[in-house]
């Protein structure tokens, strides 16, 4: 056996573990280093059948959906002490899948547990509600799961939005087939090892590594899939939406934002300016709800441009690994892509530090890129308007709270916002107002945070995730309407 050989990433539908797909073998890469970590089965037409067989099978007569609830709960629980066990091993595979910093791999992997804990306590609490009809009559709900559910992951956080999606459908009785992203496929087989022994039943959790134009789109049209979990870009989300229009069934969308962060003069610098880098900075910006539009008080911006400036000069940049400030971007043509925004910029405005990363720079080898500062720019530039997942943060100044709000909601997404002042009058009158789905005020997209829901307004998509509003997604109401007139 040749040992230097990468390792080789099955698909996995109920028992049987493929190791080939009818669309070949891809390769994921360490981006810091640009070297092959493990190749994966591409899956076709016949392994997207054969996933959409076995889940259906374990929905339609497994044992799963008739459990009692709370039995499906304590396998959700097993699942989250499986994943904290396993927490050293998958924060590095993580880490070197992904490219995230070592401290974001641990958020990821900790959060990923906290999702499956919460929707374990969950799973026997799915209550319907009675409705009175008045003598004679019984009326109630019941929640049923949808059925076969398919997420479609994107290679930001590849662990943890498999727990997003995954431990609702789980714990509202569904089957659940995972397509993640071919830039990060690691973690996900991982999952899939975890699943196996907490004992899941044959085919409930199924494995579909491929390309996303190939199997992605194939499961997204497959009639035996019930639900559609998706996060990822805007135009991909919109062919999500057609293939799920062709079968009529009903889909979950995250597809990110431009989130703004509204920065008033009388807030407390020190404590909101790390906390508005963090916004944008953390996991290199390739993060759905990065606060990367900061709206700044006219009369403190230049004093805000100048502590930012400050602050991103003396970020570390390296192999997420060794736990920088700044690790690399998922891959070499997403750098790209970033890349073409520091001109974009210098078009649009001024460009504060962010320079393209020289060809003698030691970091030129892996998908590196330096943070930056976009100044002078409109809130029509493409900079202030264009999701770009990198570490480039666009600060527009305004006048008054008025102007701050239209500003903020002047844009085609509509996913989070922040609020940052003393006055929390003022705060609250502004998240009245803001046209996103989520309002942090003194603070911005913290802690474990599974308990509350999460989506969007506008192009940031439809469906809420995150919390108890996110098993909706995952069941339907069927009405139980009974005439049983009593002798009186
Ligand atoms: N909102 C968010 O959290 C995320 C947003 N993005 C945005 O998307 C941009 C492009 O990144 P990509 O990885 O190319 O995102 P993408 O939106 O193309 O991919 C997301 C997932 O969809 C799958 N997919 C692709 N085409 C498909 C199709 N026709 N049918 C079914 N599934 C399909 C992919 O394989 C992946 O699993 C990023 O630069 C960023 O702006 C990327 C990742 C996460």
């Amino acid at each position: 056996m040749n040992t230097l050989s990468p390792p080789l990433i099955p698909i996995v539908c109920g028992n049987s573990v493929l190791t080939e797909g009818s669309d070949g073998v891809g390769r994921t890469y360490d981006p810091a280093t640009g070297k092959v970590i493990a190749e994966f089965a591409r899956a076709g037409q016949a392994e997207v059948d054969q996933a959409v067989a076995a889940a259906r099978k374990a929905f339609d007569e497994g044992p799963w959906r008739r459990m009692r609830p709370f039995e499906r709960g304590r396998v959700l629980q097993r699942i989250a002490d499986l994943i904290l066990e396993r927490r050293e091993e998958l924060v590095r595979k993580e880490c070197a899948d992904s490219g995230k910093p070592l401290r974001d791999a641990y958020w990821e992997v900790d959060c990923s547990a906290r999702f499956f804990e919460f929707y374990a306590g969950a799973a026997d609490k799915l209550h319907g509600s009675s409705i009175p009809l008045g003598p004679d009559w019984s009326d109630w709900t019941v929640k049923d799961p949808i059925g076969v559910s398919l997420h479609i992951i994107p290679w930001n956080y590849p662990f943890q939005l498999i727990a997003r999606g995954v431990a609702p459908a789980l714990a509202a009785g569904c089957a659940v087939i995972i397509k993640p992203s071919a830039e990060t496929p690691v973690t996900a087989y991982e999952f899939m090892k975890i699943c196996q022994e907490a004992e899941l039943p044959e085919g409930l959790v199924n494995l579909v590594n491929g390309r996303g134009s190939v199997a992605g789109d194939m499961l997204a049209r497959h009639p035996g899939v019930d639900q559609i979990t998706f996060t990822g870009s805007v135009p991909t989300g919109k062919r999500v939406m057609v293939a799920a229009a062709s079968h009529a069934i009903p889909c979950n969308m995250e597809l990110g934002g431009k989130s703004p962060q509204i920065l008033f003069a009388d807030a407390d610098l020190d404590r909101a300016l790390p906390v508005i880098a963090g916004g944008v900075f953390t996991h290199c910006g390739q993060v759905c709800n990065a606060g990367t539009r900061l709206l700044v008080e006219r009369s403190i911006h230049d004093t805000v441009v100048e502590k930012l400036e400050k602050k991103i000069a003396g970020m570390s940049i390296g192999a997420g690994i060794d736990d920088p400030d700044l690790g690399p971007l998922v891959s070499l043509a997403h750098k790209k892509d970033v890349e073409s925004f520091y001109d974009i910029a210098r078009k649009e405005g001024e460009l504060i530090l962010g320079a393209q990363t020289p060809k003698e720079d030691p970091l030129s080898g892996g998908a590196f890129v330096r943070p930056g500062l976009v100044v002078g720019a409109s809130n029509a530039a493409r900079v202030a308007r264009e999701e770009i997942f990198g570490p480039i943060l666009t600060i527009i100044p305004f006048d008054g709270a008025e102007e701050a709000a239209r500003l903020a909601n002047d844009s085609p997404f509509g996913l989070v916002a922040g609020v940052h002042t003393r006055n929390i009058d003022a705060a609250l009158a502004m998240a009245e107002r803001l046209r996103v789905g989520q309002v942090w005020i003194n603070s911005f997209a913290v802690g474990l945070d599974v308990e509350f829901p999460f989506g969007g307004y506008k192009l940031s998509g439809f469906g809420r995730e995150k919390g108890l509003e996110a098993l909706n997604a995952y069941q339907q109401i069927k009405n139980i309407c009974v005439h049983h007139p009593i002798p009186r």
